[in-house]
C-alpha cells in the first residue's frame, strides 16, 4: 500500500514545489496534488527525482478554481474546453510517471431542472466516452470521483453507486473509481461495507482519506481508519492512500496519527531519508 501526501493540502505552510522536499523529509515516497499546471511538468518531476518520490495522481485541469469551477466533464457548454484539456493532463501525468489522472464532473447550476440535470448527466457520459477513446499510456486510467454536496453545492457527482454504475454502463478499462472516505463519509456512511465491496469489483483506482466532518487529520474523526487501514491490509490493497486533509496546525506536528494508526511502516523510516 502506498501512502501519498497530498501537496495540495499538506505542507501549504510552504511555497507549492518546496512541499516535495517537505513531504520527503517528513518520510513519505509517494505524493499527489490538485493541479500541478502553474509549474513545468519538467520541474516537479526534478524536484520528484530529487528527493526520491513519485507522483501517484494529479486532477485533469477542471476550469477556473477561483471562480468556482469544479470541473468540466458535465458541462453542455464546455465540451471544447474539456476536450482540449485533456492532452495537458496526459502531458503532465507521462512526464512525471503517473499512470491516472482524476477529471472531475463540474457542477450544475442552481436553476438547473430535471431536464437540464438529465442534459449535464448525458454530457457528462458522452465526455466520457469520448476521453477512453483517446490514446493514451497502457495500463493509463481516468479516475472519477463522488463529492459530497455539502462541501461542493451542485457536484454532479455523489454516490459510491453512480461511479461504479457509470463506469459499468460505459464498458470501459479505463476508467476507475476514485474513493474519497471523507466525502463518502459524509454522503453515505457504511463506509466498510462498501470499500469491501469497492475493492471487490476491480474499478476501484485511488482512495484517499481525511478527518470527518473536518478534513483533518485522520485520526481526529468519527470514522474508525484503524478499521480502514485493516481491511485494506485483509484484502492485500496494493494502491495508494491519498492524505487529502487540512492539517489542523503545523504539517508535520500533526503526522502523529501514522504512527497511533500503526503505518510507519508505510513512511521511510529516518536512516532511509535523504
Ligand atoms: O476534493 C477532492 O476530494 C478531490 O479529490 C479533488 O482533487 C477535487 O477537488
Ligand atoms: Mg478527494
Amino acid at each position: 500500500m502506498k501512502l501519498a501526501a497530498n501537496i495540495s493540502m499538506m505542507f501549504t505552510e510552504l511555497a507549492f514545489p518546496d512541499r516535495i522536499a517537505a513531504a520527503a523529509s517528513a518520510g513519505f515516497r509517494w505524493i499527489e496534488c490538485m493541479f500541478p499546471y502553474e509549474f513545468e511538468a519538467e520541474e516537479l518531476l526534478d524536484l520528484a527525482r530529487r528527493h526520491n518520490v513519485q507522483f501517484v495522481l494529479i486532477n485533469a485541469p477542471a476550469g477556473d478554481w477561483a471562480a468556482g469551477d469544479r470541473g468540466l466533464a458535465s458541462d453542455p457548454d464546455r465540451v471544447e474546453e474539456f476536450k482540449k484539456s485533456i492532452p495537458l493532463a496526459l502531458h503532465y501525468a507521462k512526464t512525471l510517471g503517473i499512470n491516472q489522472a482524476h477529471v472531475l464532473a463540474g457542477c450544475y447550476p442552481k436553476s438547473a431542472d430535471a431536464g437540464d440535470l438529465q442534459h449535464y448527466w448525458s454530457t457528462y457520459r458522452s465526455n466520457l466516452e469520448w476521453l477512453v477513446e483517446q490514446e493514451a499510456p497502457t495500463g493509463f486510467h481516468w479516475l472519477i470521483e463522488p463529492i459530497n454536496t455539502r462541501d461542493v453545492p451542485g457536484y454532479l457527482l455523489n454516490y459510491q453507486a453512480q461511479a461504479h454504475d457509470l463506469i459499468t454502463a460505459i464498458g470501459s478499462d479505463r476508467l476507475r473509481v476514485q474513493m474519497d472516505l471523507y466525502h463518502c463519509q459524509i454522503m453515505e456512511g457504511d463506509i466498510l461495507t462498501r470499500l469491501r465491496a469497492a475493492l471487490a469489483s476491480g474499478r476501484l483506482g485511488h482512495i484517499q482519506i481525511a478527518g470527518v466532518p473536518e478534513r483533518h487529520e485522520p485520526n481526529d474523526s468519527e470514522l474508525n481508519y484503524r478499521k480502514v487501514f485493516d481491511l485494506l491490509e485483509t484484502m492485500a490493497y496494493q494502491g495508494a492512500v491519498g492524505c487529502e486533509y487540512r492539517p489542523r496546525g503545523d504539517t508535520l506536528e500533526g503526522l502523529g496519527w501514522v504512527q497511533q494508526l500503526g503505518l510507519t511502516a508505510l513512511l521511510r523510516t529516518q536512516g532511509d531519508r535523504r
